[in-house]
């Protein structure tokens, strides 16, 4: 038997204590965070084990549902699960997902003082052939949930208190920002909780990856096609850069995170606001970005400035490591001048 009690390991670090050690900075909290928290995470764990049967369970393929885009069975499942974990945990009040087309605006009596905004299922792309896949959430806190309104949460992406994403891969991890640092921890299937293995994560200052869809490449605008021409084909005598792109953000975004360089979806003749949402994708990635010494531009200002009208609204993206990000801002300020 005392063999056993050895494995316990009394500094786990588990994505609970850490919230917790987090909290007990602040005296005056009464621990709404670390709650509301609990819920993502458990959402997560939930999210988790269905896309690990997604084959076995018959979750893959279409829901026959649509939100202007054709909802997948996991799109749908992970929108119902984050729905109940989020309302249930009775700290939210507005709720935006990007599988409902309304902000879901919570009942006073199960009120709380912050709004989420979240993909539950990113990457749907890569549901049916099993590539990584995520969700990715951001979280802002209002002074008044009583008089909740839409306008609380169409708020710049610098006034988040948190973000997050949880990649559903080869492992489970999930990484977070509190707005001190940015900490990844990974699923540990046997204990079923979430242990700390990626501390205080800082992006290279420069990277040796490019991650973009190339297919859209006759649709760029003038700088966009010089920055990937200098990945190929760099003039300064540095070695080319890799092209890496999986295609579901979060993976991409993981990816650029730990090894830097830069993912980028630009706005093109044919989405001249790009593709990717800035409440539920653009914020909490930039936010993220920026907590680990990186940096996230739209094409004409920091990603986390913008303020956005409608809660399904678009952006171009450029996020990743801060001197090949300032590469891009130098190519899009040079065209401005022209
Ligand atoms: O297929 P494309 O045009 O390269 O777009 C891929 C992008 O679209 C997305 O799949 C959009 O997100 P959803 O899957 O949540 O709709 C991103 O994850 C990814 O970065
Ligand atoms: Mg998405
Ligand atoms: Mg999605």
């Amino acid at each position: 038997m005392d063999h056993e009690a050895d494995a316990f390991r009394t500094d786990l670090m588990t994505i609970t204590r850490f919230v917790l050690n987090e909290q007990s900075k602040y005296p005056e909290s009464r621990g709404d965070f670390s709650i509301l928290l609990s819920h993502i995470v458990l959402g997560c764990k939930f999210v988790c084990a269905a896309v690990n049967k997604a084959g076995l369970a018959k979750l893959i393929g279409l829901a026959g549902e649509t939100n202007g885009e054709e909802q997948k069975k996991l799109d749908v499942l992970s929108n119902e699960v984050f729905v109940k974990a989020l309302v249930s945990s009775g700290r939210t009040c507005i709720l935006v997902s990007e599988e409902d087309e309304e902000a879901i605006i919570v009942e006073p009596s199960k009120r709380g003082k912050y709004c989420v905004v979240f993909d539950p299922l990113d990457g749907s792309s890569n549901i049916d052939c099993g590539v990584s896949i995520g969700t990715i959430f951001g979280i802002y806190m209002i002074k008044d949930s009583g008089a909740a309104r839409l306008e609380d949460v169409l708020q710049p992406g610098k006034n988040m208190v948190a973000a997050g994403y949880c990649m559903y891969g080869s492992s489970c991890t999930l990484v977070l920002s509190t707005g001190s640092g940015v900490n990844g921890f990974t699923l540990d299937p046997s204990l079923g909780e979430f242990i700390l293995t990626h501390p205080d994560i800082k992006i290279p200052k420069k990277g040796k990856i490019y991650s973009v869809n190339e297919g859209n490449a006759k649709n760029w605008d003038g700088p966009t096609a010089q920055f990937v021409e200098k990945c190929k084909f760099p003039k300064d005598g540095s070695p080319a850069k890799s092209l890496r792109y999986i295609g579901s953000m979060v993976a991409d975004v993981h990816r650029t995170l730990l090894y830097g360089g830069v993912f980028l979806y630009p706005a093109d003749k044919k989405s001249p606001n790009g593709k990717l949402r800035v409440l539920y994708e653009v914020f909490p990635m930039s936010f993220l970005m920026e907590q680990a010494g990186g940096q996230s531009f739209t094409g004409k200002e920091r990603a986390l400035d913008l303020v956005p009208k409608k809660i399904h609204e678009r952006s171009p993206i450029f996020l990743g490591s801060y001197d090949d990000v300032e590469e891009i801002k130098a190519l899009y300020a040079a065209e401005e001048k022209a």
